[in-house]
């Protein structure tokens, strides 16, 4: 569990977090959105006792990381991709940190495994790809087989294969009963990934909602040679309706009061589909007010 109360961080001119609280429940993959500057990095890195908040706190498991005797079995973060050593070999790294953390070697193979590294053990951490780099940060973030987990734009610049190890390592990582945190602005993945959404602008919370509730259907569309008839009798029930030839485009009604009241009108339907929102879409009407450098719309 991570809760994050009332934290904000000012610099000179900036508020890049202005008084934001939520909170990470263990068991499902909390996505954390928000545009370019919006301050997810800066409030990971204040969960993580990196930068020290202007005001309020976040606890993991209960406490301030600074307080935790065992930080790296307690919580695992990728920040940074390209924090490992160049020329030091991959499992040479690992093994300095399992070492400087009292966690054992065999962990390290086991890890090795995990992030599907064991066969370039031996390789030099500044021959790798940007790909690989994010498998040894992931890697380095599970040697304490942590209870909270906290993924800084883990999918930034992989490929294909890349991003569905990561989706499913998140999803199954979760289902282990941890608590996993990863923040992206690629928001078909996250509509992929993440069970729970925080989404933040400018600082701010925007909102802390499922994944499934952002997503969920906000128009309904309905074809149907009645479809006047149809379309008066959803005014009448309050619903707004869009009339275009045999088609409706109606919000403010489900498929199943659309679908019973044409049943009850005598309307027969040749189509009912509910349309579903995008993620994108529904990120961008959240935030159009917050986008900080957005382009003139
Ligand atoms: N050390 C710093 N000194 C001054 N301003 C900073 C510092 N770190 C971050 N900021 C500012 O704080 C704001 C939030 O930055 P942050 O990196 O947390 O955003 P972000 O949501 O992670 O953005 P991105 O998606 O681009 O990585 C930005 O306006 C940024 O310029």
């Amino acid at each position: 569990m991570i809760e994050v109360r009332g934290i904000s961080k000012r610099y000179r001119e900036v508020t890049a977090v202005d008084g934001l609280s939520f909170q990470v429940r263990p068991g499902v993959v909390t996505g954390f959105l928000g545009p370019n500057g919006a301050g997810k990095t800066t409030t990971m890195r204040m969960i993580l006792g990196l930068d020290a908040p202007s005001g309020g706190d976040a606890l993991v498991l209960g406490v301030r990381y600074a307080t935790l005797s065992a930080p790296m079995r307690a919580v695992g973060a990728l920040l940074d991709a390209g924090a490992a050593h160049p020329r030091r070999t991959v499992r040479n790294h690992l093994v300095c940190l399992a070492d400087s953390n009292g966690i054992s070697r065999r962990r390290v193979d086991e890890v090795l495994g995990l992030a599907g590294l064991a066969s370039v053990a031996g390789r030099r951490a500044g021959t790798f790809s940007l790909g690989m780099r994010q498998r040894l940060g992931i890697a380095a973030a599970l040697l304490g087989d942590p209870a909270v987990l906290i993924f800084d734009e883990p999918v930034n610049g992989l490929d294909p294969e890349g991003i569905l190890w990561i989706r499913t390592l998140m999803r199954d990582l979760a289902a282990e009963g941890r608590t996993v945190l990863v923040s992206s602005h690629l928001m078909s993945e996250m509509a992929l990934t993440a069970d729970h959404l925080v989404m933040i602008g400018r600082g701010r919370l925007i909102a802390d909602t499922s994944t499934e509730e952002v997503l969920r259907a906000r128009e309904v569309l309905a074809r149907t040679p009645d479809a006047r008839r149809l379309a008066r009798a959803l005014t009448a029930m309050g619903a707004q309706v869009r009339l275009d030839g045999e088609e409706l485009t109606v919000t403010g009604a489900t498929p199943e009061e659309v679908g019973r009241l044409a049943a009850a009108e005598g309307a027969v339907l040749h189509e009912l589909t509910a349309r579903r929102t995008s993620l994108e879409d529904a990120f961008m009407e959240l935030t159009r007010a917050d986008v900080e450098f957005g382009a003139a719309r």
